[in-house]
């Protein structure tokens, strides 16, 4: 299947600044996707690329296998900062103004409250909503013309515990009804908790991306450098219980599946023709670099 969001090799530079530097991953199609990473390490600057907000210096995107189109656009939903609603309209006249812009009938307006938890606040002025509702009421907005994808900035930043509780259940709820989510998050903790995969940032570069479970197992990690046919190599690791994790030059970082081990990994490429010229056990899971990223923000 043709993955809903492909970034190859993607550079920003702002001036001196290299905000992004050759970042590639993919979002496959059901995925929470979590870009993950302290502040100024780039993802911001990701999310405008391929939402058309910003030019990229080099590399490329495609959403849907297909160049970013007025079609493909229509497919996407998007909040990037909190939007401009109407102070003194209600929940459902801003959702009125925004389902004309996007060429929605009015009917999808109340549906669409009651799942963001608003509906018995519909008639409720704007202003006086928690941080929490207006956030509750900007997805609401995102979801009006039923996209498949859904791409959120920090979507939690600034609320108080209760509307963080409240926000992340409700994008587990969108992602429940087969939505694809691409999230930036600068909190491990919310990536554990929401998202299916993560790619982690730092300072413009790519760290890591793979499945949540496994960028953040305990277990550990092996690098592996194999000489020999790369065709052979991947179909192997198809069948095998790891997970790769990065490529990074001739070498492959893999987390192993418990009761799989290093040895076993090292029998099996010995048994399929594949010698292994490398092979180094990382005993830290990439969890505490992760941690240590997050933690060294500031702001
Ligand atoms: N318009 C701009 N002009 C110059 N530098 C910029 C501009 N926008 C971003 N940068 C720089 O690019 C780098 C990446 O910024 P970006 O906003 O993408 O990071 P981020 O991970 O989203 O962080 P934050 O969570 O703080 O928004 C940072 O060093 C930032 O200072």
């Amino acid at each position: 299947m043709v993955p809903i969001l492909q970034i190859n090799n993607l550079s920003k530079r702002y001036g001196s600044v290299q905000a992004l530097n050759q970042v590639s991953f993919n979002v496959e199609a059901g995925s929470v996707y979590g870009l993950l990473g302290p502040n100024g390490s780039g993802k911001t600057t990701t999310l405008g690329i391929v939402l058309d907000v910003l030019h990229a210096s080099s590399g490329t995107f495609q959403w849907f296998g297909e160049p970013l189109s007025h079609q493909t656009k229509r497919r996407i939903g998007a909040i990037l900062e909190t939007p401009n609603f109407y102070p003194y309209l209600s929940a459902y006249q801003n959702l009125q103004v925004a389902a004309d812009v996007k060429g929605v009938p009015h009917q999808a307006i109340e549906p669409i409250l009651e799942m963001v938890g608003l509906l018995n606040r519909k008639n409720s002025a704007f202003k006086g909503f928690s941080l929490g509702m207006k956030q509750r009421l900007a997805l609401a907005s995102a979801l009006l013309n039923n996209p498949e994808v859904l791409v959120l900035d920090e979507p939690t930043n600034g609320l108080d515990p209760q509307g963080i509780a409240e926000v992340r259940e409700l994008i587990l709820s969108i992602a429940r009804q087969g939505k694809t989510i691409l999230i930036a998050s600068h909190l491990l903790d919310e990536v554990e908790k929401v998202c299916t995969h993560v790619a982690v940032l730092q300072t413009g570069e790519l760290r890591a991306a793979g499945p949540v479970a496994s960028i953040l197992a305990k277990d550990d990690q092996v690098i592996i450098q194999v000489a020999g046919d790369e065709q052979k190599v991947q179909a192997l690791l198809q069948k095998l219980p790891v997970t790769l994790i990065k490529t990074d030059r001739e070498q492959l970082i893999l987390a192993l599946q418990p009761g799989f081990t290093s040895a076993d990994l090292n029998k099996a490429f010995f048994e399929n023709g594949l010698v292994l010229s490398q092979l180094t056990i990382k005993k830290k899971s990439l969890e505490t670099q992760f941690l240590q990223l997050t933690n060294n923000r500031n702001g």
